[in-house]
Parts: structure tokens; C-alpha cells; sequence
């Protein structure tokens, strides 16, 4: 297409300009219709299936969108078009039926947005009380795949996610990456009138700089979920929350500080989607892995050494009391790469014999902005 859109050209009339994008949207539209019928004509070429989950292939979505991403040449950010591409990916998939996606509830936590941006708008939310209840809500097939917290960028480890895979069977098949800003917010939008402030202590924790400098007084009672912080806050006026846009809008809030007041700018949660299966490689792909140690000298060293030895990065360890037996320890390590390759194949053969244990936690895509 085009583009006859120059800046030192005459002012455009207006009308001219609004014909030209009709017929764009045209366009858009038909193809749009046309790729929905290809993605239908994949469904039918993978055969017979029993339902929406067997039609999902992560790791094919992965590689849509990095193509998108590798085409873009502006002026939309590469952010805004997966956006897009998300979107019409999860339409198409759910032409055969929504995919059922469980994550902290209630309505309005960022788990939720983390399940819109990797899953879409045409997926179907199942809120759980807790992370532990999404683990269960998957394995028992009541929802297709999880979506739970496992890390903040600036307060590190959701320590319950972690623990949870010392014992659940269920696989690791995405990750998500999620900016997050929290908003100061209550029924009456005055600062002078709050009291007490509603939240869970993740929230709490990445706001503490600007709660000592402005609320020092302020009770703070966590709760399970910022969602439902803002949930309970919406019934009394010396009640604020600390949550989210979206909790703000679903319970009808209002920003008492316009801006957001997390303590870092950059303040990101990478979020985990848990399913019962490992999917093939999308060709940039992480894998994570639980280590059991034996308690023997040089036992970390020889676990991490196979990993050295084939070229394997590590891109995060962390170390959890086992559940086993008192101090000793598992350790959760995540590496680039998938399980069905060769180096890291030999990897972790070469690892079971200084191991008590390894579990293979999932291989999955690599997040895409
Ligand atoms: O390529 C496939 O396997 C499809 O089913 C098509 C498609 C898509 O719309 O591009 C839809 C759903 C899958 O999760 C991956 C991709």
C-alpha cells in the first residue's frame, strides 16, 4: 500500500481523507473474514478434536506475533500490534469454542489483565480466590489453563506460586509480562478522608516509599487481591485502595492521586499460564526446571555445571525449603531453550545423576512485549 501521507504536503480535506479510510477498513474487514476462515480450515486439518484447548497452539501464536513485531516499521509500537494480532488470533480460536482461562479474582486484578493480553478479549475468565484454587481449577479441568503471579521486578518471588509446583503435576506453557501501575483510589476521591487502605501486601509492598512519604498514619490491612481491596473499599468513605485502572472502573472508584504511585517506573509482573501439557518449540523458547539437591558437598555446583558445559544460560535461580525434609532444599531454575533440544537434552541427562530429583516444569515461549 501507498503511503501518500507527507507532512510538508497541503492541509488534506477532511472528507477525502475519511473516503480513503473506508475503503482501508474495507480491506481490513474482508481480510480479516478471509484469515478467520483459514484459522477455521486449520481447525478442520487438525482433525476431529475434543474441544477448544486441543485446537491451542502457543507456541504457533508466539511465532505470529514475533513476525508481526519483526515487520513493524512504526508508526503503532510493536506493543500495540500484538495487541491487534492477539486479538484476532484469540477470535479465531474461539470460533471453535472460548478457551477457559482461571486467575486470581475477583473481576479487576492484574492476573486478569494478564489473561487479556495473552489470551484475548474472546477467551472466557474464570476468577479463583486463590493461586492455590487456580492450580486446582486446571488440574481438575475446570478451566483450560491458569494464569498466576511469580515475580515482580522490584519485590521479587510470589513465593506461593513457586511452592505450588513442588507438588502439582500441571506444566508451564507461556509467560506474561505485565507493566503494572498502581492508583490510590476511593468512593470519595479525598485524600484528607481515608483512614485505612485496602490491598494486598504485593501492592503494599511496591507502594511503601510513597505511603511513608504521604499516608504515614494510614491503617493498611491486606487482603487477597487489590481487586478485592477496591472491592471493599467502595463501601465506606474513609476506605481507599490500592489496586489498579481496571479494579477502579469495575467497582466504581475514583483516583484520589492522578497518577500512578508505584515506587519504581518500571514496575513489571511476569506472570506464568499453567496447563497440563508441554507444547513444541515456537524457536525462542525458556524452559524451567525444579532441581531436588543431595545433601553433599558441591551439590548446587555439579546440578548448575551440565547447564555450563552444553551452553545453556540460566536466567534465574531460586532456591525453596523442599517440603521434604527440614533443611534441604529445591531449587527452581529457569534456561534458555527447549526441552526437546539437543543441548538440553544432554543437559539433563547429564544432571540426573547428581540430582535427587528433576522435574520438568514446562518449555513455553519466550513472552512477546
Ligand atoms: O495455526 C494454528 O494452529 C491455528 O489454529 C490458527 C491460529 C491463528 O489464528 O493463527 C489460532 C489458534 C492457535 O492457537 C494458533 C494459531
Amino acid at each position: 500500500m501507498s503511503n501518500d501521507i507527507e507532512s510538508d504536503q497541503p492541509t488534506p480535506d477532511l472528507s477525502t481523507v475519511r473516503t480513503r479510510i473506508d475503503g482501508i477498513d474495507r480491506a481490513i474487514q474482508e481480510l480479516i473474514a478471509e484469515r478467520a476462515r483459514w484459522a477455521h480450515q486449520v481447525g478442520l486439518a487438525k482433525g476431529p478434536l475434543a474441544a477448544a484447548v486441543d485446537y491451542y497452539r502457543p507456541e504457533r501464536e508466539a511465532q505470529v506475533l514475533r513476525m508481526v513485531v519483526d515487520r513493524n516499521e512504526g508508526p503503532l509500537s510493536d506493543e500495540v500490534l500484538v495487541h491487534v494480532f492477539r486479538e484476532i488470533m484469540s477470535a479465531c480460536l474461539a470460533q471453535q469454542e472460548p478457551l477457559k482461562i482461571g486467575f486470581l479474582g475477583p473481576e479487576g486484578t492484574f492476573s486478569q489483565q494478564a489473561v487479556l493480553k495473552h489470551f484475548g478479549r474472546s477467551a472466557h475468565g474464570l476468577p479463583m480466590a486463590s493461586i492455590e484454587e487456580v492450580f486446582q481449577e486446571v488440574e481438575n479441568g475446570g478451566a483450560d489453563f491458569g494464569v498466576v503471579p511469580v515475580e515482580n521486578s522490584g519485590q521479587g518471588t510470589i513465593q506461593v506460586t513457586l511452592d505450588m509446583f513442588l507438588t502439582s503435576q500441571l506444566k508451564i506453557c507461556g509467560e506474561v509480562e505485565l507493566r503494572v501501575h498502581q492508583y490510590l483510589l476511593s468512593r470519595s476521591g479525598r485524600i484528607e478522608d481515608i483512614e485505612r487502605i485496602y490491598s494486598h501486601p504485593q501492592s503494599f509492598a511496591q507502594t511503601q516509599a510513597w505511603l511513608r512519604g504521604n499516608l504515614p498514619d494510614v491503617e493498611k490491612l491486606p487482603v487477597s487481591s487489590n481487586a478485592e481491596g477496591a472491592r471493599r473499599a467502595r463501601n465506606a468513605d474513609d476506605a481507599a485502595a490500592i489496586a489498579g485502572e481496571s479494579a477502579g472502573l469495575v467497582y466504581g472508584l475514583k483516583k484520589v492521586i492522578m497518577g500512578p504511585i508505584e515506587d519504581h517506573a518500571d514496575n513489571t509482573t511476569r506472570f506464568l499460564v499453567l496447563g497440563r501439557q508441554i507444547f513444541p518449540p515456537s524457536g525462542h523458547d525458556r524452559t524451567s526446571v525444579l532441581v531436588f539437591i543431595k545433601d553433599q558437598p558441591g551439590a548446587l555446583f555439579n546440578v548448575l555445571s551440565p547447564f555450563a558445559k552444553h551452553g545453556i544460560t540460566m536466567n534465574r535461580i531460586e532456591s525453596r525449603p523442599s517440603h521434604q525434609a527440614k533443611w534441604e532444599y529445591a531449587f527452581f531454575i529457569d534456561l534458555a531453550g527447549h526441552v526437546e533440544d539437543e543441548p538440553m537434552q544432554k543437559a539433563l541427562g547429564e544432571l540426573d545423576a547428581h540430582a535427587a530429583q528433576v522435574k520438568i516444569l514446562g518449555s513455553y515461549p519466550v513472552a512477546v512485549p
